[in-house]
């Protein structure tokens, strides 16, 4: 097997009926569901574009069977960086950026484990083997993966092991000859109905106590007693793609995916039991680099067009005339570009790893997931404080060809006669990248998707190396010398009628 097509995704899919419940019911073939169509629909035009003559350079590479996506294929130099994020954006604009968990970011994943296998072996050989064998698995067969790190909200002041039923948050109950018998719950996979495997692993945090938790594997999705428990669809399938653009094509079921005692067979358990190695997975495989490249590129994309949307609507009724909307517009601009200037760094400051291979610079990717938390929500409330009472003010797409179909072309139109269609579509798309619960939702994302930004600002401060900082901080307190030795030398210059330099409170020398 090689590069898939996007009608080969789908057959998969169909061919491997998996645990899927929403709204109650249990769902037969999530293909042909009317809410999981659609957003398959556009992860298959994801596949059909590797084999799109245009683009299949850009996006593949060689791999020993044929080619395979470039994501898989660790990077030696900052060409190969520059490749992949080539590839990245190509990947994220077809989706406008809005599909976060595409494909190729858990490829990234999966690679990162295989390039480190010592970290692995730590526990025993056959780990690391385990690890190279899977990768080797899913990159020859270009399987989708999601994944779910998070445990559910149950009591964040314990930790799982001390919740009150221990396996409420999965944890691995039992060690058989043929694998780990795993119990309980993860909060959130992202796409999980439509992918073909789910990957587990930890985000750093886990205590002592919490040996059963520690637990990193893969498993298919249709494996016997998985089960994905989809939240509500903000598309069920029958919202058209005048009145909802992005709704209509770009939803990513989220699903809460419960553990009913699953056997994890041993060839595909990659660490179990180590807490202190769970804890340092994120850290010690270049994971944490090669994900934050896909998804710094995926931000910079929706940043752009977010930045895009509020400057056309601005234009559309002309309230870029104003000073504050100029500054508005000109601060989305700023924190889009200061994405694109933080990859540049990352790529080009990379770091060579013991093993001779490249990643993307750690501090210049973590600012960009932490400016990105909080930068995107900003520009979100920007587009409903410009967009103001016209977002919500706006007719059904049935209306325009209705008896009314003359006011509405009317009253909607826009600045300079721009044709009210013309208008209504982008204020549509505006409500529904900010306003609707799709927008929510896509706010929701840019705000956690990395983990909690309270917590990533804290371990920047923790992990941060201080000494350069510190070093100015250094020099200017050695300017002061002694307190005894500064005030006589002041008293020493004042007698003498030499100038002191000191001008009063608050002075400058
Ligand atoms: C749209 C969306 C899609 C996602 N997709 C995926 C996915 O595909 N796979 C996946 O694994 N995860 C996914 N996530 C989950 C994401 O990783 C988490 O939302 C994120 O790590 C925050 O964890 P939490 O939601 O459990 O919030 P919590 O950790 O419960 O935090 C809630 C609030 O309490 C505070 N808080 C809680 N505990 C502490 C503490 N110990 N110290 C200090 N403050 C604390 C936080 O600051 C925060 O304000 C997704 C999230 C969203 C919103």
């Amino acid at each position: 097997m090689t590069i898939r097509t996007g009608a080969q995704y789908i057959e998969n899919l169909r061919k491997n009926p998996r645990e899927v419940w929403l709204r109650g019911e249990r769902v037969e073939d999530v293909t042909r569901h009317p809410a999981f169509k659609r957003p398959i629909e556009q992860i298959a035009r994801l596949y059909d574009r590797q084999h799109d003559p245009e683009l299949t350079d850009r996006l593949t590479r060689p791999g020993p069977n044929g080619p395979v996506p470039i994501s898989f294929v660790p990077p030696r130099s900052v060409e190969d960086l520059r490749a992949r994020h080539e590839a990245f954006r190509i990947v994220a604009e077809a989706t406008l950026g809005l599909m976060g968990r595409s494909p190729d970011f858990l490829n990234t994943m999966v690679m990162a484990f295989a390039e480190e296998p010592a970290v692995f072996e730590r526990l025993g050989p056959r780990y690391a083997d385990n690890v190279r064998r899977y990768f080797e698995y899913v990159r020859d067969s270009d399987l989708f993966l999601t994944h779910a790190l998070i445990t559910p909200q149950t009591d964040r002041s314990r930790t799982g092991a001390q919740q009150q039923d221990p396996f409420l948050h999965m944890g691995v109950v039992e060690e058989t000859d043929e694998g780990l018998i795993v119990r309980g719950a993860r909060m959130l996979a992202t796409l999980a109905p439509m992918a073909d495997e789910m990957l587990i692993s930890n985000l750093p945090g886990l205590r002592p106590g919490d040996e059963k938790h520690a637990a990193v594997f893969a498993v298919p999705i249709e494996t016997p007693g998985l089960r994905l428990i989809s939240r509500e669809p903000y598309d069920d399938g029958t919202r058209n793609s005048f009145d909802h653009p992005l709704s209509a094509h770009f939803e990513e079921a989220d699903s809460l995916v419960v553990f009913d005692d699953v056997l994890v067979p041993w060839d595909r358990v990659f660490l179990h039991g180590d807490v202190d190695l769970a804890n340092a997975l994120y850290a010690e495989t270049n994971l944490r680099q090669h994900t934050g490249h896909q998804t710094g590129v995926r931000g910079l994309v929706k940043m752009q067009f977010i930045t895009g949307v509020l400057m056309k609507l601005a234009q559309s009724v002309k309230i870029d005339s104003f000073l504050h909307v100029q500054q508005k517009l000109g601060e989305a601009i700023a924190a889009t570009e200061i994405c694109r200037a933080l990859l540049t760094a990352a790529e080009t400051d990379y770091e060579t790893t013991s093993t001779g291979a490249v990643r993307p610079r750690f501090e210049a990717l973590q600012t960009l997931r932490m400016h990105l938390s909080g930068s995107y929500p900003k520009l979100a409330e920007t587009l409903q404080v410009l967009g103001a009472g016209g977002l919500l003010m706006m007719p059904s797409a049935e209306d325009f060809d209705s008896p009314i179909g003359p006011d509405i072309a009317k009253y909607f139109q826009g600045a300079d006669s721009l044709d009210a269609t013309e208008r209504v579509r982008l204020y549509k798309l505006a409500w529904d990248l900010c306003g609707d619960a799709f927008g929510q939702r896509a706010v929701q994302y840019e705000r956690y998707y990395a983990g909690d930004p309270v917590r990533l600002l804290a371990m920047n401060y923790l992990a941060y190396d201080k000494s350069a900082c510190f070093s100015l901080v250094d020099r200017a307190l050695g300017l002061a010398g002694p307190p005894g030795d500064a005030v006589a030398a002041v008293r020493a210059a004042t007698a003498d009628g030499e100038p002191t330099g000191v001008t009063g409170a608050g002075g400058r020398p």
